[in-house]
Parts: structure tokens; sequence; C-alpha cells
């Protein structure tokens, strides 16, 4: 099959889920027609999508014979609305799994972006026997790093981005966000500002949630030794978000795991390095 075609709209989907107490309307993106199934979870920025994420990673992957499953988390994009006051990596697992049953897919790699690789682990410790293999970018745990203060500059601009969605702030936070700020474009800040504008409601409850629990995203060092599925851990070594002994920790704890860190690299891997990024995924899904 080619993806010729194949766009956000052409893919676009809804899902009711009831999972535990979440009873809500998932957006996701449904590409290709593969025996396997990637499912691909967003980071957590304002205006992040699973397409906004992964534009330069679907297409390949369905070229190469995989389905692959865009799930927007509850909060975002055209996901229902949420205030999450517990853990959100828990709170997004679950999603995944309400998605998981509505669509029937027993088992399920996982390729998760920053919050999304916070996710993935989190899924894979709770539902372990409905992983494939896990691909974790710039994200997996929260946590303390041992050599960068807390939140991350990175984390400070998105946070204020959150507060304050201007251009100003958008641009102010794109400019640390990649290595190679020359491949931002206008019409990417544009899109970019537009989404996270379109859902002022989404904007509003992250920064209620984040005011009833600072730590959104749990510490899962300790239970990493729990994870059997095979694991690649991809870093930026320019990563000011998540910082790159994150990745150690995950590569300590998880004892399948591998690291392959990008040099000029920022906190979006996958788009930044998008050609080797999915050769390599593809290689390790392969084998
Ligand atoms: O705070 C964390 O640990 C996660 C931060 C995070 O998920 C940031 C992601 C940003 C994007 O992927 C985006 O804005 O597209």
């Amino acid at each position: 099959m080619t993806t010729q075609g194949l766009t956000e709209a052409s893919t676009s989907k809804f899902v009711h889920i009831k999972e535990g107490e979440l009873d809500l309307q998932l957006h996701y993106n449904d590409a290709g027609k593969g025996a396997e199934t990637v499912v691909m979870l967003h980071g957590s920025g304002p205006g992040a999508s699973g397409w906004a994420n992964f534009n330069r990673n679907v297409h390949p992957l369905v070229d190469a014979g995989y389905r692959v499953i865009l799930m927007d988390s509850p909060g975002w994009s055209k996901s229902d609305p949420i205030v999450c006051s517990t853990s959100r990596s828990d709170l997004n697992a679950r999603a995944l799994k309400g998605l998981a049953d509505a669509l029937d897919l027993d088992r399920v790699h996982i390729l998760g972006n920053s919050m999304g690789g916070h996710t993935a682990v989190a899924f894979a410790l709770t539902y372990p026997q409905r992983v494939g293999k896990l691909v974790l970018m710039g994200g997996g745990t929260g946590g303390a790093s041992a050599f960068v203060p807390m939140p991350t500059e990175g984390i400070k601009l998105l946070q204020n981005l959150y507060r304050e969605p201007t251009i100003d702030n958008l641009k102010k936070m794109m400019s640390i966000f990649v290595f190679d700020t020359s491949s931002l474009t206008e019409e990417l800040f544009q899109t970019r500002l537009d989404n996270m504008l379109t859902r002022q409601d989404h904007l509003d409850n992250f920064v209620k949630s984040a005011a009833a629990n600072p730590k959104q995203f749990p510490d899962f060092s300790a239970r990493l030794g729990e994870i059997s599925a095979q694991t690649l851990i991809v870093w930026g070594r320019n990563d000011r978000f998540v910082p790159m002994d994150t990745g150690l920790r995950l590569l300590a704890g998880i004892a399948n795991a591998q690291l392959h860190v990008f040099n000029q690299c920022g906190h979006w891997a996958q788009w930044e390095h998008a050609d080797t990024f999915n050769r390599m995924v593809m290689d390790f899904l392969r084998n």
C-alpha cells in the first residue's frame, strides 16, 4: 500500500470509551491496514496532537505494512476536555486501554513522545500483556534530573505558554524546542497557534490540573524493572525540556532496553531527524 492521499482529515475518527472513571470521547487517526499496530502518543505541549507530533513518521510506517493509530490524549486536540488532579501518565494509559479495547487490539507497539513516553511506560506497567515493543522519545518517566534544575527551562516556557497563549510565547518556547530553529516556518507557528486557540478549554484545564497536582508525571524509576518489553529509547543530546539523564535512568531500569542519542537534536527527535528515526524504528520493530 502507498500512503499517497493519507491526511489528517482522511484518517480522523472518534470513539466513546468507558474505562474506570473515564467516560469520554477520544479523537484518533487510523492509518494503514497491517497485522501489527503501532500506537503513537503525543507530548504535552499546548496545541499538540498525534498528527502535529508524528506527521513525518506515519507514512513510512504505513508503507512498511503497519496499522498506525495516533491517539489524542484526553485534554488535547479533538478529544474531550478533562482536569487531571492525579497521575496524567496513568490517566492517559487508561484512555489507551479503552481505545485498544474499542478497536479490538490485543497487543500494540507503542511509540511515545515526551508525555507520550510517560504514558507508554504507565501502560506497560499496568497492562503488560497488551504491549509489543516500546519506543520512548524524550520521555518515559518523571522525576528529578541529576544535572539540570527542574522544572527545566523548556517546561517553564511550556507552562507560561499555557497561561498566556500568544505567538510571542509560542516562538519563545519553540526557539529552544528543536536544535535547528531554521527548520521552523511561519506556517508551522501559525498552525500550532490556531490549534491552541481553538481549544481554550484544554489550555485552562492544563493550568487547573497543574495547580491541583504539580507532579502530573510520576517517577516510575523504582518500577522500571517490571517492564520486560523490548524498548528503544531515543533522546536528543540538546534536549532542554526533558534532560538526557532521564533516558539513562530508563536504560538502567528496563532490562531489554537500548538507547540512541542524536547529536544536534532537541526535544523532537522523531521530527528533527525523521528519516534516520523512521529507519531505526522500522528496524527495531522488525527484528
Ligand atoms: O513535562 C514533561 O515531562 C513532559 C513534557 C512534554 O510532554 C512536552 C512535550 C511537547 C510537545 O511534544 C509538543 O509541544 O509538541
